[in-house]
């Protein structure tokens, strides 16, 4: 039988989720390998003063993980320097936090040659291998370069950015020529798969057929595939012991108020500065109905080693300061925020108490918080999505508010405009977005980016479409 394996920086075994540390990824890859059986491979998340290439294999909620520890000089110049200082806010439209560093590029490089070399031996002859993000672009070459002939497939979590914003990397070429060793490339939405095609058109002179890309000599596959959630799972845990518990505790501490909540990393691209100034702004133009509502805002603090990470967390204590200074009363405070994680059953339950979910990153590859706000609603009583124009996830939601997450006017306007909605439209906003929570999760997305792995050197005539998502999209 084909075995699957995952390869991602962090892997995070299932029973991480009692620390709410997870992302996003780690969260559907868990879901996904859990059923499929197969190998998670990547860093343990541990430093070591020297790197030993021992893999710990380990066996945990269902999953296999294979893990290695890096050291000290690598997760400063490959997970810290190139991938998050370089690569992550480049991608994510943020040249003026993007920093260059050839100090970087040659942690990045040998962090792949070192996975490659510690991966080599787990890999048998019929698995496929699927590559996930940003820190992993030249693992295909490395893998190649060492004799390996199996499928292997990568996934791009987070946006891909326009020609020119790419063009200001240095040796931006060599890095992302790497992906014509691959397989099968793919995005979370057409925008992200069409950004990257106009890239090498432009640059190599590429050519775009059906699903295929040609450049460099080579053909590679490409295709959209939206991520999704254990949409069922989800609704379940909404309805948990450990939810009806978060739900209880929450309700004595509404005290009959409205609750808005955010649930996201510290992270720039978040746009928590954005989303705190368009809720001063809904309290400021709202006096006669600020009291009966509060903003629980949820940030655990992520990459908290990066200066750019670090001036975000102190903006936004000095905002929250301010916001609750002008507007709280002796008996209410208009912003709670939450610098530490929580396990996803407990936030399941906070979602369903609270009458407005506030997703407004500035840029987002997909966001997995908007689908589990929606999963875990009341459908006799659901509450309101506002969503970010900005994250991949807008292209499947397009029955919530969505809105510009720079104007700080729109989110004010939405915050009133859900707050206030009929429970009718409520209902009919919720079925529309659920169907599709429920019709593009993790499953399908799996099943469809592993389907049109398997089938990537095929001849043309009997592929499936490599387009996952794209009805749904
Ligand atoms: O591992 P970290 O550095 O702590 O970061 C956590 C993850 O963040 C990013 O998540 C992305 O993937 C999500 C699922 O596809 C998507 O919904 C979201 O929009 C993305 O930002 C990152 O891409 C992952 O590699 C990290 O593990
Ligand atoms: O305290 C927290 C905060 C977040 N999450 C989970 O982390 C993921 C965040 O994924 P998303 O795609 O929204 O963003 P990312 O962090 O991957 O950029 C979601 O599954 C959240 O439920 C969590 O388990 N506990």
């Amino acid at each position: 039988m084909t075995r699957l394996i995952v390869v991602s920086n962090r892997v995070t075994p299932p029973t991480a989720d009692a620390t709410g540390s997870q992302g996003g990824l780690a969260v559907a890859i868990g879901e996904a390998l859990r059923e499929n059986g197969g190998v998670w491979f990547g860093w343990s998340g541990q430093r070591v003063p020297e790197f030993t290439g021992q893999v710990n294999l380990q066996r945990a909620g269902g999953v296999t993980t294979a893990t290695v520890d890096l050291e000290e000089q690598d997760v400063d110049e490959y997970y810290n320097g190139y991938a998050n200082k370089t690569l992550w806010p480049l991608f994510h439209y943020r040249i003026d936090l993007t920093e260059y560093d050839r100090s970087f590029d040659a942690g990045y490089a040998r962090v792949n040659q070192r996975f490659a070399d510690t991966l080599l031996p787990i890999i048998q002859p019929d698995d496929i291998i699927w590559v996930h993000d940003y820190h992993l672009i030249p693992l295909a070459r490395e893998l190649r370069a060492r004799g390996v002939t199996n499928r292997i497939g990568f996934f791009l979590h987070i946006p891909w950015p326009p020609m020119r914003l790419l063009a200001t990397l240095p040796r931006h070429k060599e890095l992302v020529s790497g992906l014509f060793d691959y397989d099968l490339v793919g995005f979370q939405t057409h925008e992200w798969l069409e950004a990257f095609c106009d890239y090498f058109q432009r640059e190599a002179d590429a050519e775009v057929g059906d699903g295929v890309m040609s450049a460099f000599g080579r053909t590679v596959r490409i295709g959209a595939f939206p991520i999704g959630i254990d949409a069922g799972a989800f609704k379940e845990a909404a309805k948990s012991a450990e939810a009806l518990a978060a739900r209880e505790r929450m309700r004595e501490s509404i005290a009959g108020r409205q609750m808005i909540v955010g649930v996201d990393r510290l992270d720039y691209s978040k746009g928590l500065e954005e989303r705190f100034l368009g809720y001063e702004r809904f309290l400021a133009d709202n006096p006669e109905r600020c009291q009966e509502v509060f903003l629980l805002q949820i940030a655990p603090p992520t990459r908290s080693e990066i200066g750019s990470y670090q001036e975000i967390r102190n903006k936004l204590d000095a905002l929250s300061g301010r916001i609750n200074g002008a507007y709280a009363e002796v008996d209410w405070v208009p912003l709670r925020y939450v610098n530490r994680g929580y396990p996803r059953a407990v936030l399941a339950g906070i979602y369903r108490t609270a009458r407005l979910g506030l997703v407004t990153p500035l840029r987002d590859g997909m966001n997995l918080v908007a689908k589990e706000y929606v999963a875990a609603q009341d459908p006799a009583d659901p509450g309101v999505l506002v969503l970010s124009q900005f994250a991949g996830a807008a292209l499947q939601m397009p029955e919530a508010l969505l809105v510009n997450p720079f104007s700080q006017e729109e989110i004010a306007e939405a915050i009133a405009e859900g707050l206030g909605m009929r429970k009718a439209e409520r209902i009919r906003r919720w079925e529309a977005l659920m169907h599709n929570v429920e019709s593009c999760d993790v499953r399908r997305w799996r099943d469809d980016f592993v389907a049109a792995l398997e089938a990537a050197r095929l001849p043309v005539a009997m592929r499936p479409p490599a387009n996952g998502g794209q009805a749904a999209a």
